[in-house]
């Protein structure tokens, strides 16, 4: 069979898109692995006993690789958790065969991966189910499953280099505990940095985080970098006055330094207040090292989480501020022709008419409808349909006061409200838009639009349903009428 030269242009460039796929796959498995083996060496420098490090930042590192790629992270894994046992083997000078710490290596890598794969694809999975505005719910179920992610990696760990003999069995029960705080300080502080930092190349990251918005800038940058600086320096403050008391109540001041990090995380973009915690949390585990705590390390592996933990429900709070914006919104205008909406119209109608019975004034209201409007859909269509109701809107918009109130009922049928108007005026303002909308065409035809008016002043006895009510009526004498027409109802 020939091959036309049209599939075969398109098979040259599959392969070159695919080759481009391939490249770049390899690219971000390469910086994966590389950042991933330099977190690991810089967790070596902050051990306070062999295998207890303050906290281990490649923890945080797999978790995000697995949550945003699954298991294409996992070789990557594998590897680094291979290339990290030697590594040990040679920084403690353990001297172990090439066999032995290949069999240890896996058997790390295959007990940190699948503690941690299982934690992401669990959180995957709740993401999946959430909505929109789940983002403090998605939080906690993060929080949990880090947490236990990093308990499964330090029971199953200590077990591994117990049974191969990279530390004696005794031990494995004393160092659990430091290991699994370790990873899950690790774990909390880092995963979301580096989900910030994956965002810029997925997008989408942040919607299925519940509008988490990684890339919305706070202050500039100055703004930021000074509040880093108090926060910091605030920490080595008591860091120096814990080394220089050395009692363990002067270590727990540490805690309140939740103070400036939740001043950052509501101050902040998410992306910058990840950024300041992993800055908060590197620089305490240096003073850690440099100034001989290690007898309070677990005070301050502690304080890492809890800060991090509250901070990160910090950052629930702007999403949630902006998804009750959106919905009052929602809720309060008509989302086609952005008027208001009939609930809101009847709100403002009860205020405007308290007012005007309260003042003596009077009040109008006007109820209009399109005429056939039916007919426009089913001639020009849907879209130009809501067009036309649009065109309606701004129209009549235009021919009003400030103080007057425009509302959608529903359909193609419209509410107006007229403060400060009596029944001879409200009627003249009808036979002004009647002949506006006249004039307006549905875009894209020939067919111009007329509508239908009600109007009736508002009595001092009656309230707006019961306006509301009459002025129906007397639409509906309009339309019997012959369309095109005002009816107003004078008592
Ligand atoms: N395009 C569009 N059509 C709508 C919308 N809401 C309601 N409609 C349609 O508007 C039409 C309203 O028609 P009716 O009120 O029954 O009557 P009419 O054709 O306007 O006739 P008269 O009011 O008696 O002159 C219906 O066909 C509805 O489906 C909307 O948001 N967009």
């Amino acid at each position: 069979m020939r091959e036309s030269p049209a599939s075969g242009k398109f098979h040259l460039k599959s392969v070159t898109s695919h080759h481009l796929l391939d490249s770049r796959e390899m690219l971000r498995s390469l910086a994966l692995g590389g950042a991933w083996l330099l977190l690991w060496r810089l967790a070596v420098l902050m051990e306070y006993a062999p295998h207890a490090s303050i906290w281990f930042p490649p923890a945080g590192l797999s978790f995000a690789a697995f949550l945003i790629l699954g298991l294409r992270a996992l070789p990557v894994v594998m590897l680094c958790s291979l290339i990290a046992t030697f590594w040990v083997d040679d920084l403690y000078q353990m001297q172990q065969s090439w066999v032995q710490l290949a069999y240890t290596g896996v058997l790390f890598g295959a007990a940190h991966s699948f503690s941690y794969y299982c934690g992401a694809a669990l959180l995957k999975q709740l993401i999946r189910r959430s909505f929109s505005d789940a983002l403090p719910k998605i939080i906690l179920s993060f929080l949990i499953l880090g947490t236990l992610s990093s308990l499964l990696a330090a029971l199953t760990g200590t077990q591994v280099l117990a049974g191969s003999g990279l530390i004696e069995p005794q031990d494995a029960g004393a160092i659990w505990l430091p290991w699994w705080i370790g990873d899950m300080a690790g774990t909390i502080v880092l995963t979301p940095l580096f989900i910030g930092l994956l965002s810029w190349r997925y997008p989408l990251i942040e919607s299925w985080l519940g509008g988490l918005d990684f890339q919305r800038s706070g202050e500039g940058m100055y703004g930021f970098l000074s509040k880093l600086l108090i926060s910091t320096s605030l920490l080595t403050l008591t860091m120096l006055l814990a080394a220089k008391f050395r009692y363990s109540e002067v270590s727990f001041a540490v805690f309140f330094l939740i103070i400036p990090q939740m001043w950052i995380v509501y101050t902040e973009s998410a992306f910058r207040a990840a950024l300041s915690l992993a800055v908060f949390s590197i620089l305490m585990a240096i003073w850690v090292a440099a100034l001989s705590l290690m007898d309070f390390a677990l005070v301050y592996q502690f304080a890492i989480c809890v800060i991090s933990a509250s901070a990160y429900f910090g950052l629930a709070v702007p999403v949630l501020t902006a998804h009750n914006k959106q919905l009052r919104e929602l809720a309060l205008n008509d989302s086609l022709t952005k008027v208001a909406s009939r609930l809101y119209f009847f709100e403002q109608a009860k205020q405007e008419l308290a007012r005007a019975k309260r003042y003596g004034h009077p009040i109008s209201l006007l109820v209009f409808d399109i005429d056939h409007f039916k007919q426009i859909n089913d001639e020009f269509g849907h879209t130009a349909g809501d067009k036309a109701l649009i065109a309606v809107a701004d129209t009549i918009s235009k021919g009003l006061r400030q103080s007057d109130i425009l509302g959608r009922f529903g359909g193609d049928e419209f509410l107006l409200l007229l403060p400060g108007t009596a029944l001879d005026k409200a009627t003249e303002t009808a036979e002004r838009l009647r002949q506006a909308l006249q004039a307006v065409k549905v875009d894209g035809t020939r067919h111009f639009l007329s509508g239908s008016f009600g109007i009736v002043q508002i009595e001092p006895n009656e309230d707006c349903q019961e306006a509301f009510e009459r002025a129906d009526e007397c639409l509906l004498k309009a339309k019997k009428a012959g369309r095109n027409q005002i009816f107003s109802d004078q008592r």
